[in-house]
């Protein structure tokens, strides 16, 4: 069997275009400039590289975007103060928290403080019990980005049986909660599931999420599967530098998934378009427009 890489590079690229000229048609129709504000607390290299990008790509969307940058240090009131100005900011439509957060800041805390009506990641428990119950939520932007290249390559996933693995707040349970708004039969599995490898293999849809590098083997997939990669694990080469490798044993998925997304190239930059994606559906919403 031939195995497909799924361009989430590509379609991404796409995307952006698309939210692009929509930006551009609410300015002409509206005067509005959706804007989306990052907060930054410390300076995980990492962290700064995901920033960068993202205000880079907010600009060429013709978003507005506000990047503030906190010492490591900051405490905990500074950063709940800095969103409190941000909710009522009104060019402010989407706010982006950076996590991991440093230890002296509740991360929970945090995102309690946001404006689900701004929460563009869609961590707010408000906007994922809107998910949840079927209501119009702000949608979490890495599994958000994993349906639309499913829906992209599959068509219907109607019947199609879906196994997660992986249950965090930011990509598990939604993921799961999107693709059973699909109709598909899922399986939320993780540390504790027993015979990990055989429940993949009952899955039309794998979606691995759970940040081991390479972890899900290419026996644990079924033969045509298709296998959605969230992970990001930077490992070291020989060289001493280091290179980034999902949660599937790439290689060894060949001949066996039907379709899968490479890391990098994959998941990654769609997590990016549906950020736009969620500050314009915010900015519009905010405006009582669709
Ligand atoms: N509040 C919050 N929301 C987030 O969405 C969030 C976060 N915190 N903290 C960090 C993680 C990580 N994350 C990524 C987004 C895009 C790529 C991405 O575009 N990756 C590319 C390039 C990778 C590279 O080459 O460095 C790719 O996979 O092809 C990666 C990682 C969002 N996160």
């Amino acid at each position: 069997m031939e195995t497909k890489p799924i361009d989430g590079k590509a379609f991404a690229a796409g995307l952006r275009a698309r939210i692009a000229e929509e930006v551009s048609a609410l300015r002409a129709s509206a005067g509005l400039t959706p804007g989306l504000a990052v907060v930054l607390v410390g300076e995980d290299p990492a962290s700064q590289v995901y920033v960068r990008n993202k205000a880079a790509q907010t600009a060429e969307a013709g978003m507005a975007s506000f990047e503030h940058k906190l010492a490591a240090d900051t405490p905990e009131a500074d950063v709940l103060a800095l969103v409190a100005k941000l909710n009522a900011d009104p060019a402010v439509n989407g706010i982006l928290v950076q996590l991991p957060l440093p230890a002296q800041i509740d991360a929970t805390k945090v995102i309690a403080a946001i404006d689900p009506a701004k929460d563009v990641d869609g961590f707010h428990v408000v906007n994922a019990g809107r998910l949840a119950v079927g209501l119009d939520a702000l949608v979490p932007c890495t599994p958000l980005g994993c349906i639309m290249l499913l829906k992209h390559h599959l068509g219907s996933l109607a019947g199609l049986k879906a196994v997660v693995v992986g249950r965090s707040n930011i990509v598990g349970k939604p993921a799961a909660q999107l693709l059973l708004k699909e109709d598909c039969t899922v399986t939320i599995a993780h540390s504790r599931t027993r015979d990990l490898p055989g429940e993949c293999r009952t899955a039309d849809i794998l979606v691995a999420a759970v940040g081991r590098p390479e972890m899900v083997r290419g026996d644990w997939i079924k033969p045509g599967a298709t296998v959605i990669d969230v992970g990001i694990n930077r490992v070291p080469k020989d060289d001493g530098k280091t290179r980034l490798v999902g949660d599937v044993a790439y290689a060894e998925a060949q001949g066996i998934a039907g379709l899968i997304t490479p890391v990098p190239g994959g998941v990654g930059p769609m997590t990016i378009a549906c950020l736009l994606q969620n500050t314009l559906t915010a900015a519009k919403r905010q405006h009582g427009i669709a």
